[in-house]
């Protein structure tokens, strides 16, 4: 087991994660989170923690050990909290209960892997995979993003208690997804609620429990009878409220509405039941990045494998920032692998949410003019206060405007047209960084924490640019670059140590200088502070990815197909008296009848 194991002996978190209970909301916080270290606490905001001053050197050493001591101590305290809050509440009534003893045991375990799950296949070398990108896809960056913009008709939460988000039914099939037109599930979800009205619960079979996080269970289910599969996520409501997290569960469910990208999950429907809340997503069979990475030669990727993840993980950190989203939790357990090898980026319910002011700095042809008049990019602005972003249901597409130039020359001074041709990127530069986020909340994984997270300064963006850096590294390496002997010692390397590459594995000059510009400690001279993923993109460790096809490349590692019908089906595997059935299996310590060897 190597260094990182022995600290992500945990359901999902192999990192130990803080999310805390945010103190003082800022007005563009998302949401108030609670954290946990198994992996997220309900405490762990650093006392005091305001500005400690730009440098780590200007630092004084008590100081930053009292904030440390108090985020760390809070952070252990509060596993065992956990784990006895979770007996005391009677989860066994609900879906909680499918956590078992030993489940309890796993979450505040140091040591171990939890996840059973494994990735069969070899992951190739992808060394020409990124090239291999076929001409003929109709895909482009640019292409997402408008439609995107027009997944803002439809982006109710559920008012009512018990419903689907019926009201807005008439466009959940695929004006709000349209990148999920021709997606069998989105037409059989469709026909669902055609024929019955409202889905729920008893429309689907539960198969199998894929693993748990802090608010819900996620299960394996299948749409009855249509053979179509989706991972849902079920969370108690009661446990939700009484642990106050119902708002942490509705900032990821009103987020995962807002999407619809390639690379991050599809929301297929929510519906409620008297006790429980669902989010039905997209199954994604092929495990997460943290178990796959384990299992490779040396427990580290080759470099042109990385360069995929990471390039479909900038698309959609980018994708994110556009909307107003930093996503603040990147770790390579929060990226899951699809049925077709590519990426998921999961889990945002460490989201935060803010304004953001897209501007085009370059058009596809450089020509500005005709993008005055009908601009390419519709992005939707994500709003200041907490709970109303993207609460009006059904609005009309007005939320697209017009991206300001970011160069006001004169048309003299623009290059005449007979240059156009050859721009070396064809494709059009659109900054939407959300640079003047600034929360203070202390979230995050320890890890991948970044400084200015560390010292309570504020951060905003550039965190997830930080966070970025350290995946980078991760993959490339097998190891975070500043994982000290406990999280107390991680926190301060964040703050005070300097980068350092070791010796083995050889990887490229390219992909350490990138790091280098990634994992600078002041957000401000960090790589892509300023014009965000498309500083990027533009890195030589990128060289020869085709941004706008890599949809169409070939990933490292396909998983093996899931064989669904050879999945048994428990006895009683609709609707509640599933949930409970795996509830009474789980704690028997029988559920052996839904064993299989998914990843
Ligand atoms: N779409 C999916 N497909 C396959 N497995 C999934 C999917 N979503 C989640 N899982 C599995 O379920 C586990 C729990 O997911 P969940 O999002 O609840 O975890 P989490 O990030 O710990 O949650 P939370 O942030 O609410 O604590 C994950 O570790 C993952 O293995």
């Amino acid at each position: 087991m190597d260094s990182k194991t022995s600290a992500r002996a945990l359901p999902k978190h192999h990192h130990n994660t803080t999310k805390t209970g945010k103190l003082e909301p800022t007005a563009s916080e998302g949401s108030l989170k609670s954290t946990q270290n198994t992996t997220k606490k309900d405490t762990g905001e650093i006392p005091g923690s305001k500005n400690l001053g730009a440098s780590v050197q200007k630092v004084s050493a008590d100081s930053l050990s009292h904030k440390l001591a108090a985020a760390t101590i809070g952070t252990s305290s509060t596993v065992l909290a956990k784990a006895s809050r979770e007996a005391d509440h009677g989860i066994n009534e609900s879906l909680g209960s499918l956590e078992n003893s030993a489940d309890q045991e796993k979450k505040i375990s140091e040591y171990g892997s939890v996840k059973s799950s494994s990735v069969s296949a070899k992951v190739s070398d992808g060394a020409s995979s990124l090239a291999k990108t076929s001409g003929s896809a109709k895909i482009s960056d640019r292409v997402d993003f408008v439609e995107s913009g027009k997944s803002s008709i439809c982006r109710g939460s559920t008012s009512s208690d018990v419903s689907d988000e019926s009201t807005c039914s008439s466009f959940s099939s695929t004006v709000n997804k349209p990148h999920k037109a021709n997606d069998l599930r989105w037409e059989a979800i469709q026909a669902v609620r055609s024929r019955d009205g409202a889905l729920g619960l008893g429309h689907f079979r539960l198969l199998k429990r894929l693993g748990c996080g802090d608010i819900g269970s996620v299960y394996l289910s299948e749409l009855s009878g249509t053979k179509c599969y989706f991972a849902m996520k079920v969370m108690d409501k009661g446990s939700l409220a009484s642990r106050k997290k119902l708002l942490r569960a509705q900032t990821e469910r009103e987020i995962l509405q807002s999407l619809d990208h390639p690379f991050l999950p599809t929301l297929y429907t929510h519906f409620e039941t008297e006790k429980f809340s669902c989010l039905v997503m997209e199954f994604c069979p092929g495990g997460d990045l943290h178990t796959l990475r384990q299992k490779q030669p040396g427990k580290h990727f080759p470099e042109q494998a990385v360069k995929f993840y990471v390039a479909e993980v900038l698309l959609a950190l980018e994708y994110l920032h556009m909307l107003g989203i930093v996503y603040r939790d990147l770790k390579p357990e929060n990226v899951l692998v699809r049925d077709d090898g590519h990426i998921m980026l999961s889990d945002f319910d460490l989201s935060l949410r803010c304004a953001v002011s897209p501007t085009l700095v370059k058009s596809a042809s450089m020509d500005a003019e005709p993008l005055r008049k009908n601009p390419v990019y519709c992005v939707q602005p994500a709003c200041i206060e907490p709970t109303s972003c993207i609460q009006p249901s059904c609005v009309a597409p007005t939320t697209c405007f017009s991206p300001r130039l970011f160069s006001s020359k004169s048309k003299k001074d623009r290059k005449p047209k007979n240059e156009i041709g050859n721009q070396v990127s064809p494709l059009p530069e659109l900054i939407a960084e959300p640079t003047d986020a600034r929360s203070m909340s202390f979230v995050g994984t320890h890890e991948y924490l970044a400084p200015e997270i560390i010292k309570g300064e504020g951060h905003g963006s550039a965190v997830d640019w930080w966070t970025f850096g350290i995946f980078l590294y991760e993959l490339l390496f097998g190891k975070t670059p500043f994982k000290g002997s406990g999280n107390r010692a991680t926190l301060f390397n964040v703050v005070g140590q300097p980068l350092r590459f070791p010796e083995a594995p050889v990887v490229s000059f390219a992909a350490r200088d990138l790091i280098r510009g990634l994992l600078v400690k002041e957000p401000q001279h960090r790589l892509a502070y300023k014009r965000g993923a498309t500083e990027i993109k533009q890195h030589p460790f990128f060289e020869g990815v085709n941004w706008a096809l890599i949809r169409c490349a070939t990933p490292p590692e396909i998983p093996k197909p899931v064989e669904f019908e050879k999945i048994p089906s428990p006895a009683s595997s609709a609707g509640e008296k599933a949930v409970n059935h795996m509830s009474i299996a789980n704690q028997k310590g029988s559920d052996n009848y839904l064993e299989f060897d998914f990843f």
